[in-house]
Order: C-alpha cells, then structure tokens, then sequence
C-alpha cells in the first residue's frame, strides 16, 4: 500500500470526546496568534462533525482511504467487508460503491450535502476537500450526516419520489405526445394501445377485455370505473382501435387538469372574433376535432356542474355551440369517460348530474385493481422491465422468486403506475441488475408504502426470473410472453396451489400488519402451520 500523503492522524488527534487524552492543554483564554486561533477553530469543528455525524474518513490526494473513524466503522459490514484492512488503504471507488469523492479531489469543490446509495443503504453525505497552506487539494473528508434517511428525513424524500415521479409521468407524456404528433400525419392523433398491450391473463384482465371488446363493436357511450393507474385510458386507446372508428382520431382531454374557467372552450371551441388575442382568429373545441373518432373524458367526475349540463345537451343533439357563437354546430364522435371517483356517490351528494350518469354510462365497465389480478404481475413486470431497459438501453432487471413473491403481496394503490415507479426504483439502486427481496423491500419502504413482509416465493424454475419480453415501446405491437413466464403458467397444479397459499398468507399478514398469531386466525390455520408455510417452522 503505498504511503498516503496526508499523514495518518492519530484517532486521538480527532477525538470527539472532550477532554480526551491527547487534547491540548486547557486554555482558559483564545490564544493569541492567528495561527493557533485558526488551528484550535478547526480542530473544534472538527470534534463537533466527528460527534454529531454518523461516520467520517479521510482520503489522500490519490484518493486512497487513509483514515476512518469509529462511527463510519459500523458500516463496513454492509459495505461487504469483514475487517478494517480490506477498507483502509484502498481506493475509495474500490470499497464505496457510487461515492463522489474522485469529483471533489479533482475540482476541489465541496459537495455539501448529497444523497448516497448503495448496497448498505441510503445515506445524506457531505464530501469536502482538504487543502495545504499553498491551497492544494491533498485529501478530501468524507461525512455520513444521516443513515436510514428515509426515516429521519421522510418527508422530504417522500416529496422528492413525488416530485421525480411526476417529473418522470409528464416526460413520459411528452415523448408520447411527440411520437404520437409524428406519426399523425394531417396532423390527426392516432390511438396508441390495443387489446393486446393490456397485459394480463388473470380471470379479471379477460372479462374486462371481453367486456371492452363488446363496447367496442356498439356505437352508445363507454363509462370506464376504476382507480387510479388501472388503466382506463390504455383501454379507452383499445376500444377505439377495435371500433370501426379506428382510422379516424382519437382525442382526448384530461377535465381535472384544465382550469374550469378554460373548459368550455377546450371542449367546444371558441368562434372567431369571440375574443381579441390568441383567440382572434377562433378555435376548434376538441368535439370537433374529435368528429368521426372518439373523445375520451379522463376524470369525468372532476366536471363543473355548469358544463355537465353542456355537455348532456352536446351529447342528446350531436351538436355543439362554439363560445361567441349562435350556430349550432353538429359533431359525430362517440364518448369514451373514465373516472377513478365514486360517481354514483357524487350523483348521491348533489355533485353530478344524474341524468348525465345515465347517459354516459350505457356501457359501463369496472376496471379491476391490480390487487384483484395478482397473477398478472409476472407478466406486467416482465414487459414494465422491458420497457424500462429500453428507455436506459440497460439490460432488463432481474428479479428473484422472493422479490416477485413480495410484489404480488402489495396492495398497489397506485396500481400499474405505481408498480412502474418501484421497478424503475429498484433497479436504479441495484448494481447488479439483480433486484432481490431485501432491496424491494427498502424501495416499498421509501416509496411510502406499507412492505408486507416477504413470504417464500412461489415456486418458479430457475435462481431469478430473467424478463426478456417483446417491448411495450411500441403499444400496438403484442406482448410476447417469455418462456419462463409462460411455463410459470403452466406449472404443476400443486406449484400453482402452494403460490397461492403463500400470497394468501402475505395479505393476511399485511392486513394483520405482520401479526402471525392473528394472520393464522384469519386464515383458520394454527400458528404452528403458519411458521411452517412461512420456512419458519420450529
Ligand atoms: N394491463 C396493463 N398492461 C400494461 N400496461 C398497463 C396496463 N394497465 C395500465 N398500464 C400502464 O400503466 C400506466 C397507467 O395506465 P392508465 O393511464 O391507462 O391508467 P388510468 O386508469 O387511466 O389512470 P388515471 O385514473 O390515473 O388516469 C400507463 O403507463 C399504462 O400504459
């Protein structure tokens, strides 16, 4: 090991206990030459970061770790290391997975404070360079301020996760957007998913897609129910592609993110001269541009109560009034609405017309959540990797028995949408590709979710689930099922009854918040039997 050019300070040179051993003679005064002020004025912040921080160390001008204090030494086990020596002396790249220590030793800047992950969890750190009296970078000082960040800043994190993920749905949309304007040529927009991108196989994915399939071939209103993220808009982009309006447009408008005062003209258009501005020259409502296609009303029940009156006239005529118009103008498309709100309860508090609930919802259909097709997420992670590794052209992730175990014990809330965002999570924190139980576990964590404890995985051939489907980039293209997940479809009955047994066992422990005496109870099986389900028996 070569040696390190800051020299090695003794650890009673930075001792954070006061009155340590090797601290200077008491002074009952500053002393008072600069120098000693300045010497004495760093050793004390020095002694206050080493005490109140999680952990610090040194390393020299090459970047070699030259120094390493008691509470950073906690870590090391979780870094992978057994002993000291295989830490110490070695580059900081080598031992610390993802550390920013090289930038601050070659700009000499400081990275005050950051956020750090890697296999030994995620940390807020602070890196700051050390420079000799002529001002050169001989070292860098490295501060673990917090551990276990997702605790002790949670919500902060978890408004960042929120932020990144709609900064992350709205880029999505955007390169949507972009493509679909691309492909559109006379400036038509273009459905995007058929049938065959609604993954799943599960007994509820089949007969919301017979259903849909149905509606499709009628010309009356389509009323999609469901949460959030369950997707309704993918289904209301299919219905279209299989109605014998598919070649003409499909447009549709988001009523919950257009301001009220702007949503009568977003949906009939403005006449020219209505207004001066923009506006002048007059404006086609997206009834309009949606004439021989479909409209698709996301978040119907989001409506103003003026405008569903409006819109109830719209949809009996088949004819609209542009603003500062007196012409009656007719449109032919059909009305697809979705809705994630309880509507007949807004119909029931005054809040929805009733009259325009019956008339959009001639065809109603229930989305189902993902917690009531459980078997589908194979699949659903399968093609959501896919999709991911084509975005980063990085390899799809790759996921154990177990980690797929404790995906399909979730509730999803937040549906495919939020499956999405802690896949993208996982396999960002994953170095390997690899995403297992325990690093799952720590995403759903920070994501705000409630984990439900990992059971045993059910049974899948082969160490990890390897997702190499055809990609969703393209909705319209069918999704190919690998050869892994269609033989997970065809496994032995008693394989399939055993995965059951074991999500059965991981919501009953979700909804007993982990409570095995109690989830036994539910279950109707003895504890003794539980522990054994669970590779715990005893
Ligand atoms: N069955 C599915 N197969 C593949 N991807 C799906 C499936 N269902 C939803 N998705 C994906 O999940 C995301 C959310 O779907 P979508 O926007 O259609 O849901 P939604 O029910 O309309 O949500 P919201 O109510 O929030 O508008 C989209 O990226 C969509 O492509």
């Amino acid at each position: 090991m070569p040696a390190p050019s800051v020299p090695e300070p003794s650890p009673a040179d930075f001792s954070a206990e006061p009155g340590a051993a090797a601290a200077p003679a008491r002074h009952e005064a500053l002393p008072l030459d600069g120098d000693s002020i300045l010497a004495l004025a760093a050793r004390s912040m020095f002694q206050l970061f080493s005490s109140i921080s999680q952990g610090m160390f040194l390393v020299d001008h090459t970047g070699r770790i030259v120094w390493v204090n008691e509470g950073y030494r906690r870590f090391l086990p979780a870094l992978g290391f057994s002993s000291i020596d295989q830490f110490q002396g070695h580059l900081v790249e080598e031992v610390i997975q993802n550390t920013q220590m090289r930038r601050v030793l070659e700009t000499g800047e400081p990275i005050m404070i950051d956020l750090l992950t890697n296999k030994a969890g995620t940390f807020v750190v602070s890196r700051l360079p050390l420079r000799d009296e002529g001002g050169a970078v001989i070292g860098a000082i490295g501060i673990v301020l917090f551990d276990h960040p997702e605790t002790t800043l949670k919500p902060l994190i978890s408004k960042f996760a929120r932020l990144q993920q709609d900064l992350d749905d709205a880029r999505r949309e955007l390169a949507v957007q972009r493509k679909r304007e691309l492909s559109a040529p006379d400036g038509q927009r273009r459905a995007k998913y058929t049938f065959a991108s609604f993954v799943g196989t599960s007994p509820a994915a089949v007969e919301v897609k017979r259903q849909a399939r149905r509606a499709a071939q009628s010309a009356s209103p389509v009323l999609l129910l469901g949460e959030t993220g369950t997707g309704k808009e993918l289904l209301a982009h299919a219905l279209h592609t299989a109605s014998s309006r598919a070649s003409g447009p499909f447009v549709s408008v988001n009523i919950a993110a257009v301001p009220d005062t702007l949503l009568e003209a977003e949906f009939f258009g403005v006449a020219p001269g209505a207004y001066t501005g923009a506006d002048r020259k007059g404006r086609e409502g997206k009834f309009r541009l949606a004439d021989g296609g479909t409209l698709f009303l996301d978040e119907i029940g989001d409506m103003p109560l003026n405008l569903q009156a409006k819109l109830l006239r719209a949809l009996q005529e088949g004819e609209i009034e542009p603003l500062g118009s007196n012409r009656l103008l007719p449109f032919d498309a059909r009305v697809i609405a979705a809705t994630s709100r309880d509507l007949a309860a807004l119909v029931r508090e005054g809040r929805f017309r009733e009259d325009l609930y019956y008339r959009l919802g001639v065809l109603p259909i229930r989305v189902p959540p993902l917690r009531e097709r459980v078997s589908d997420i194979v699949a659903l992670v399968e093609v959501l990797g896919e999709d991911m590794a084509l975005r980063n052209s990085s390899a799809p992730p790759e996921l154990s028995p177990q980690a797929i175990a404790l995906l399909q014990a979730q509730p999803w809330r937040g549906n495919i949408r939020e499956l999405r965002n802690v896949l993208e999570q996982a396999a960002l924190r994953s170095e390997s590709g690899q995403i297992d139980v325990g690093l799952l576990q720590g995403v759903l964590q920070d994501s705000g979710l409630d984990p439900v404890l990992a059971v045993r995985p059910p049974p899948v051939p082969g160490p990890a689930m390897a997702f190499s489907a055809a990609p969703v980039a393209d909705h319209t293209a069918p999704v190919g099922l690998t050869a892994n997940v269609a033989a997970a479809a065809i496994q032995p009955l008693a394989e399939q009854v055993a995965a059951l047994e074991q999500q059965a066992i991981a919501r009953a422990l979700h909804h007993t918040r982990g409570n095995k005496v109690a989830a036994a109870r539910l279950l109707g099986i003895s504890r003794a039997t539980l522990y054994e389900r669970l590779g715990e028996g005893r």
